[in-house]
């Protein structure tokens, strides 16, 4: 048979990647990236209506050109034929979600909506409707509801109904006007196949839905706001299809818009850090996967049905078919460390790295790796956008404790990498206390092709060894697989995802080991972290969230 080859499409924070990948060996023959052309819409809207605080929103018509000018350049680049791609497959950050009409068409796209923030897409970090979020979570406890338990207890302002309520109560003609909200990526899915599905990995992991229970019962809905009685037979309509499915096949339109054969098989789409689990090839029990980037998220493959401490989602068939995964996270680890960058770097250092032809990031990591761990005196909170995972509160914020007349900016960015990585030992602490056992570590994304010493100090903080996925596209490398399943052995992709794991994914040869007497100063040190962290994030958290509301 000749080569078959199928297209992973990532659908990042700020911009989309796609990816063509040869499908017999996994080997990445063609990307091509489409920036959003709005970016994050954080701070006004594209005809400059202002948005709050804590809002950040997109534009959909950002996504359908990832699709229509990426897909024909890999074809181009690579000179493959569209009769030889058999599959493709979306990831996509999540929960983002947004309003649409009849047609399936966004609700901002038409003329009466286009300045009216809600009813634009709701990125996964607009964390605006917290007190939406806080009302679920209140009501869900109240009543006893068992799938609280799956959540870790608590209900995240990053999820799909908290976001569609905050529609409902702030501006109820755009709810009553929406025929539909869905994921993104559900939504894109659709639109590829023209049928309309859910994921089991959306909404597993955002939208309260479990494999053997379905959603909550319509009387939860009713009793947190009334007009959600019928949500789930109306606006949330759609059946859900298990991660791992074929969602449909390529429309004539959608092929004739990105250069496509009507027919390919089109994945069940799933969340962008939860592709990397497969392309690193960790499809088995004990796995975890670290999908670090703007932000990380931790995916633990387990066959162990129970609730941890601090797990943001536990879901049967969310990753890996047959299986539950974990996922919990840190909101902002790329994103503080630019924070840091774009906001508070002194032109000095901005000087220095250009002469030195190197950016911001790079001259600092060099800068900070002459440091001893614990040298900088300084410690770190890494809640520069919330916190995800055992505190689940979006409301606590960054701090720095140890500032002196001689602290450097290399300190601070090292103090930033080291929070983010005692964050990860609080989470796999308490994954291990829950009776889930961590065995392997793998780290997929974009920090860890950037940044050495980062990786090191995971290593030495955590005391594990960490792998590191051989691919610098892991997610879109991980939808591209999913592609593969969709198409089925017969036309030259795979059955399962264990068999296109096998054949697809691969890890570095060279791995992070810790190093004994980092790991020992980093023990001291993570107890000083977790004096800090039990101190604002519990004791004082009335304080941090008073601060919190100053700034609005
Ligand atoms: N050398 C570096 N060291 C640490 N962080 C970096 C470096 N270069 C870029 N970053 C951070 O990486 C993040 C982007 O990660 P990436 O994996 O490319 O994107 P995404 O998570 O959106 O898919 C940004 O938040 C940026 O601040
Ligand atoms: O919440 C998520 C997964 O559950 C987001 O998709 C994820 O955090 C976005 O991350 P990034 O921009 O780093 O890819």
């Amino acid at each position: 048979m000749d080569k078959k080859y199928v297209i992973g499409v990532d659908f990042g924070t700020e911009s989309g990647r796609v990816l063509l990948v040869e499908t017999g060996s996994g080997k990445e023959v063609a990307t091509n990236v489409t920036a959003y052309r709005h970016g994050v819409l954080d701070n006004t809207l594209p005809g400059g209506v202002p948005l709050e605080l804590d809002w950040a929103l997109q534009h959909p018509g950002d996504y359908l050109d990832v699709l229509s000018e990426s897909v024909p350049a890999v074809l181009e680049k690579a000179d493959v034929s569209a009769d030889d791609v058999i599959g493709l497959g979306i990831d996509f950050t999540a929960s983002t979600i947004l309003p649409l009409d009849r047609e399936r068409e966004p609700l901002c796209f038409m003329k009466k909506w286009k300045n009216e923030p809600h009813s634009y897409v709701k990125l996964w970090k607009h964390h605006a409707a917290q007190p939406e979020a806080d009302e679920f979570t209140e009501v869900a406890e109240v009543r006893g509801e068992a799938f609280l338990k799956r959540y870790g207890g608590k209900i995240s302002s990053e999820w799909m109904f908290p976001k569609i309520l905050q529609i409902l109560r702030e501006v109820p003609e755009v709810f009553e006007e929406a025929d539909l909200f869905m994921e993104a990526c559900d939504w894109l899915t659709s639109r590829l196949t023209g049928n309309l599905h859910r994921s089991s990995n959306t909404t597993g992991y955002k939208a309260f839905w479990n494999k053997k229970e379905g959603y909550p019962s319509s009387e939860f809905f009713t009793a947190v706001d009334p007009r959600l009685e019928d949500i789930l037979g109306t606006k949330m309509r759609g059946d859900v299809l298990s991660i791992g499915e074929k969602a449909g096949e390529l429309t004539g339109e959608m092929a004739q818009a990105l250069g496509l054969k009507p027919g390919t098989a089109i994945a069940v789409g799933i969340i962008d850090a939860h592709a990397g689990v497969p392309a690193a090839g960790a499809v088995r029990p004990g796995q975890m996967v670290m999908a670090m980037g703007t932000s990380t998220c931790h995916m633990l493959i387990t066959d162990k049905d129970q609730p941890i401490a601090g797990v943001c989602g536990s879901v049967e068939d969310g990753i890996i078919p047959g299986y539950i995964s974990f996922e919990t996270g840190q909101v902002a680890v790329g994103d503080s460390f630019a924070w840091y960058v774009d906001q508070a770097v002194p032109d000095y250092v901005k000087k220095e790295a250009e002469e030195a032809g190197l950016n911001v990031h790079q001259l600092l990591e060099r800068k900070a790796a002459a440091y001893q761990p614990g040298q900088t005196g300084l410690i770190a909170l890494d809640w520069w956008n919330g916190n995800r995972s055992v505190l689940v509160d979006s409301q606590l914020s960054g701090a720095i404790i140890g500032f002196n007349l001689a602290t450097k900016p290399e300190e601070v960015y090292r103090a930033l990498i080291e929070s983010t990585a005692y964050g990860t030992k609080k989470i796999i602490e308490s994954f291990v206390k829950g009776g889930v056992a961590v065995d392997e570590i793998f780290a997929v994304g974009g920090l860890p092709e950037r940044n050495r010493l980062l990786m090191q100090i995971y290593a030495d903080v955590t005391n594990r060894e960490i792998k590191v996925a051989d691919s610098s596209q892991t997610t879109a490398l991980g939808a591209a697989m999913y592609g593969a399943v969709a198409a089925g052995s017969e036309a030259g992709g795979y059955d399962s995802i264990f068999d296109a794991a096998q054949h697809m994914a691969r890890v570095k040869e060279e791995t992070y080991k810790p190093i004994p007497e980092h790991v020992k100063i980093y023990e001291e040190l993570y107890s000083y972290y977790l004096e800090v962290h039990d101190f604002f994030g519990q004791e004082k958290k009335a304080l941090m969230h008073g601060l919190k509301k100053l700034k609005k």
